[in-house]
């Protein structure tokens, strides 16, 4: 995530738009979580792929609950001064983590469905935790800054944003039916702006004239290309590469990977 995630708005048409409150965070985090694990309750296949490359739902859904424990971690060192890894053991053991999970799906010769509930009650568990913390950022904090995993600083008024962004595009990569079109657009709006300054701080900026049906326009180095799509086509291809929802006026520009 960048620093200005859940900073004012910056799309470059227009003024500015005004922050929205923690209370706000909380609330769209609160109903997200609870879209995705009712979907959880109810998906009939675990097993399938997701969108993310290399990873099955189950894999989502289990990092979906490790980023819960993660970011309650640094929201405790933001209220108690005490520093604690997003994930203990670094990177690796983030990674172990999420694969051991996922084997609660079992294997496809087992051929149920019941692990779904699995991990509908590990994302309610770890979210319920993670709640109070969250909640509390609003308060008095020991520290300004808490240290992501791979290093970055933020603000610890950044995490529900963050967690917001994991528990949506995660949903999304179920790829069960759920997708950006079902969310929000002042939501859409701030993550189009997230994504956006990824591309802007990353090594190689495409030149980029991004405009929605809805009226915004982002402009990344030269607006060269102008690329058209609704917010939440868009934001699917931003966020995840795929652009069926975006038309361009030349080729489509290359993003970088993980921008
Ligand atoms: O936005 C970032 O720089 C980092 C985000 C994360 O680390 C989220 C995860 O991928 C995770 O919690 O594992």
């Amino acid at each position: 995530m960048t620093e200005d995630a859940g900073k004012a708005g910056a799309g470059s048409g227009g003024a500015p738009r005004p922050r929205p409150g923690l209370d706000a965070d909380l609330r769209a985090v609160a109903r997200h979580t609870e879209l995705l694990v009712d979907h959880a309750t109810h998906l009939t296949d675990v097993r399938a792929p997701s969108l993310c490359e290399g990873w099955s739902r189950a894999h989502v859904l289990s990092h979906v609950a490790r980023n819960a424990d993660a970011i309650r971690r640094l929201a405790e060192w933001a209220l108690d001064g005490q520093p604690r890894e997003m994930y203990p053991g670094g990177t690796a053991a983030r990674d172990a983590e999420i694969e051991e999970g996922a084997l609660r799906a079992g294997p496809a010769s087992a051929g149920d469905h019941r692990p779904a509930g699995v991990f509908a009650d590990d994302l309610r568990s770890t979210a319920a935790a993670l709640a109070p913390p969250l909640a509390a950022l609003g308060g008095p904090l020991a520290v300004d800054e808490v240290e992501m995993r791979g290093g970055m600083k933020i603000s610890p008024r950044a995490l529900p944003f963050m967690r917001l962004r994991e528990v949506v595009y995660h949903h999304v990569d179920l790829d069960d039916g759920f997708s950006f079109t079902d969310v929000e657009p002042e939501v859409l709006h701030r993550f189009i702006d997230d994504a956006v300054s990824r591309l802007r701080t990353g090594s190689h900026p495409p030149d980029l004239d991004l405009r929605t049906q809805e009226g915004d326009r982002w402009v990344v180095g030269e607006p060269t290309t102008e690329v058209r799509g609704s917010r939440a086509g868009v934001l699917l291809w931003l966020a995840r590469r795929i652009d069926t929802g975006v038309s361009a006026t030349g080729d489509l520009p290359q993003l970088p990977r993980g921008a």
